[in-house]
């Protein structure tokens, strides 16, 4: 009998990082792990690390809001990227697969169902993404981090098993962070971040706003690929298209996080006890999950919320200042949220859900 598992998810990083955790404790666990992602997109370059791990690239295809030409082409690449997945369960016989969500994850679930694989589906946010909306009905369960999400879902599939936090992101240290950037002990810092992709609005305020924030603090700044601008390096002021090891670091030297508010993320800045001021990506350019997600971080008294249509330099500074006053006032909230783990409720659902020969 195989001992595999297919996982799936992609697109962002958001949709890899649970998967990043997960994939550790399967090994452990005597499972063999074989990731379906896209061609190009961020899983490739995060899972290829992963030792132990078969990729397999296939086509996928992007369901966009809003006009562009390529939405004419990509259902037919869902439809071969459908095609490519079901050869590829059918040859490997996985006992279960597991999907994050993210585009690609369609074409694996549509192929994993044809292949009648037990499909377990994860979803970050308080609403479902497109993709996982999708992969619902084919699905045998669908795990949560917010307790709310299950009002969104068949209530015999839905599963809370809460945020998973990538275990190396609490080892991090504050001493070896600093002399990675050159920073002084004694200005607090701020780690600004757009989400994993990074936000052009978020760095265009940052930038905006540099002069006057470094009077008061350092600033670690994760821009995005290709947004980095090195004619604004200056001491105390550190740029970063994206970090992977070093990360754990640069969170034990931040006394405060200025974020969008991607379900990943603020869920690791909640157990890293880090004040947050979060500003969620705007209905304009989502389905608004992020308001929702940050809405449940506020009310909870973990952070500051500026909707993006408020967002200027003048605001952001007041806020951040205001939070950075009040920091203990927002720790001691987050000091009483209950984190669970759930990876051990997960792989005891993924062992009770995949097939047994
Ligand atoms: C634009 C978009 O569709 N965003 C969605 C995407 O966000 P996004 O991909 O930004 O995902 P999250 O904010 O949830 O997670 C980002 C992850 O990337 C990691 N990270 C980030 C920067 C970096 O330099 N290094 C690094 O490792 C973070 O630690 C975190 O684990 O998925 C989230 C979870 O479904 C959703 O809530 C977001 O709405």
């Amino acid at each position: 009998m195989t001992n595999k598992i297919i996982l799936t998810g992609g697109g962002s990083a958001g949709h890899v990082t649970v998967n990043l955790a997960l994939l550790p404790k399967l090994q452990q666990d005597g499972f063999e792990v074989i990731y379906i992602g896209s061609e190009e997109g961020i899983e490739r370059e995060l899972i290829v690390k992963c030792a132990g791990v078969r990729y397999y690239a296939i086509k996928t295809g992007k369901l966009r809001r809003y006009f562009d030409w390529k939405n004419f082409k990509d259902p037919f690449n869902v439809l071969t990227g459908a095609y490519q997945a079901y050869e590829i369960i059918r040859k490997e016989r996985p006992r279960v697969i597991f999907s994050k969500g993210g585009f690609v994850s369609v074409p694996v679930v549509i192929g994993g169902w044809l292949n009648r694989t037990p499909i377990i589906i994860h979803e970050s946010d308080v609403t479902p993404g497109l993709a996982n909306r999708i992969a619902i009905p084919f699905a045998t369960k669908v795990c949560t981090t917010f307790q709310e999400t299950s009002e969104h879902l068949p209530p015999t599939k839905a599963q809370y098993v809460g945020a998973v936090v990538r275990e190396e992101l609490a080892r991090g240290s504050a001493t070896a962070g600093l002399t990675f950037l050159g920073f002084s002990r004694n200005k607090p810092t701020i780690l600004a971040m757009g989400g994993s992709l990074g936000s052009k609005r978020i760095n265009e305020v940052i930038h905006a706003t540099l002069h006057t924030l470094l009077k008061s603090y350092q600033v670690i700044h994760i821009c995005g690929k290709g947004q980095v601008d090195p004619s604004l390096n200056r001491p105390g002021y550190r740029q970063f298209e994206y970090v992977t090891k070093e990360l754990p670091d640069l969170l034990a030297v931040a006394s405060l996080v200025i974020s969008r508010a991607g379900a990943n993320a603020i869920f690791e800045f909640l157990s890293l006890q880090k004040p947050m001021v979060l500003i969620p990506l705007p209905k304009s350019s989502s389905r608004g999950d992020q308001i929702i997600n940050a809405k449940s971080f506020q009310e909870r008294g973990y952070c500051e919320v500026i909707p993006d249509e408020e967002l200027s330099a003048e605001r952001l500074l007041q806020v951040v200042n205001h939070v950075y006053e009040q920091r203990l006032h927002y720790i001691e909230k987050m000091q009483l949220a209950r984190i669970q783990d759930p990876l051990q409720t997960m792989i005891h659902l993924i062992e009770t859900t995949a097939r047994r020969e």
